[in-house]
């Protein structure tokens, strides 16, 4: 478990005091992934950077499996950084070393006697599926391979907790959701916690169980992915979330829709059954869908539909209850004219 009680980091700069971390309170369970989301600047990077000590927090507690790692000495510091592998947008990896040989440089900084070093470094390149690969340099390796690489390294040392830097922001789409389940992977199987932070909201809603939204320092929002995409409730979460979840309908469309307009979600399995045609079964209204979708986080779906239901005023409100009934939220957007 990692607790993280009032943590501040300052930041001293020409222009005076800078607060890159601000008061945060978060407590992150054994076994979960959980994402950090926030714009350029809200601070993602200082409080990840913060839970290994690689910035030293200005005030506050890390709290990681029981210890205080801000109290540590040196040399058990050292230590316990060794069970907190770290992964990065920019892999870092040695350029003059081979794959296996960067692999082992994390093996080499735990002592691992040579014998070993071997058949560690064959056994990660196997989980990271790079095992082809083990003699070439970096510079002949796509950004998705390094990265495989980087997460090797990040678990030479078996770890009980990876940190994961803007992992998949230099990815194209494709090759970032093999690295997102490549992790997920190494979540389940290694029962590693996984904290990330990601300007994206798809990696957060593709492999994460619980999120916290940074803003200025500070945590805006805090809760189970699933909870946060279909009620988000700071501005920011709602802005993050329709980069994902949009609703936009072109001007042109909305200005022939006579009916209303309602914005219908569903939660959890309801989401997969036919309440809508049901509706219009049941009703003597029209259904048009302008929007739609079901998205599956964390593999419960949770179904999204904008339309327009045309009718008699009091059989759309009797429509609309209908569905709430059914355990839809129904936001009627416009009344229909
Ligand atoms: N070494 C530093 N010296 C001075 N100010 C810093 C330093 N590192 C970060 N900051 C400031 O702290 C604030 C938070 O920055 P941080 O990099 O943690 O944000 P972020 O959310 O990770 O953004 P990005 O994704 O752009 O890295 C910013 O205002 C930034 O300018």
């Amino acid at each position: 478990m990692i607790r993280i009680n009032d943590l501040s980091k300052e930041y001293k700069t020409k222009k005076g005091l800078v607060m890159g971390v601000d008061r945060v309170n978060l407590t992150i369970a054994e076994g979960e992934v959980f994402g950090i989301v926030g714009y350029s600047g809200a601070g993602k990077s200082s409080l990840l950077r913060c839970i290994n000590l690689l910035e030293r927090p200005t005030s506050g507690q890390i709290e990681v499996n029981g210890r205080d790692l801000t109290k540590l000495k040196r040399e058990e510091l050292r230590k316990a950084r060794l069970k907190i592998g770290m992964i990065f947008q920019h892999f870092y990896l040695i350029s003059q070393k081979t794959v296996a040989e960067n692999i082992a440089f994390a093996l080499k900084a735990a002592n691992t006697p040579g014998e070993k070093m071997t058949s560690r470094v064959n056994e990660l390149l196997e989980m990271v599926g790079l095992t082809d690969k083990k003699d070439v340099y970096p510079a002949q390796l796509s950004g998705g391979q390094k990265q495989r690489v980087g997460i090797a390294r990040a678990l030479a040392n078996n770890p009980s907790l990876l940190l994961c830097d803007e992992a998949t922001s230099a990815l194209d789409p494709n090759t970032t959701l093999s690295i997102l389940r490549l992790l997920k992977k190494i979540n389940r199987e290694l029962n590693i916690t996984i904290v990330l932070i990601t300007h994206e909201m798809n990696v957060v809603k593709e492999i994460c169980d619980r999120m916290a939204v940074m803003q200025d320092g500070r945590v805006v929002e805090e809760g189970s992915v699933y909870e946060i995409f279909s009620n988000p409730k700071a501005e920011l979460t709602k802005e993050f979330i329709s980069s994902v979840l949009s609703f936009e309908v072109p001007q042109a469309i909305l200005a022939k829709v006579t009916g209303s307009i309602v914005k219908v979600m569903f939660k959890g399995e309801v989401a997969g059954e036919g309440v809508i045609s049901d509706m219009v079964q049941h009703f003597d209204v029209r259904g048009n869908f302008l929007h739609g979708s079901i998205e599956y986080i964390q593999e419960v779906p949770l179904g999204l539909f904008l339309m327009e239901i045309q009718g008699q005023p009091d059989n759309i409100t009797r429509a609309v209850s209908y569905m709430e009934g059914r355990g839809a939220q129904v936001e009627v957007i416009q009344n229909g004219h």
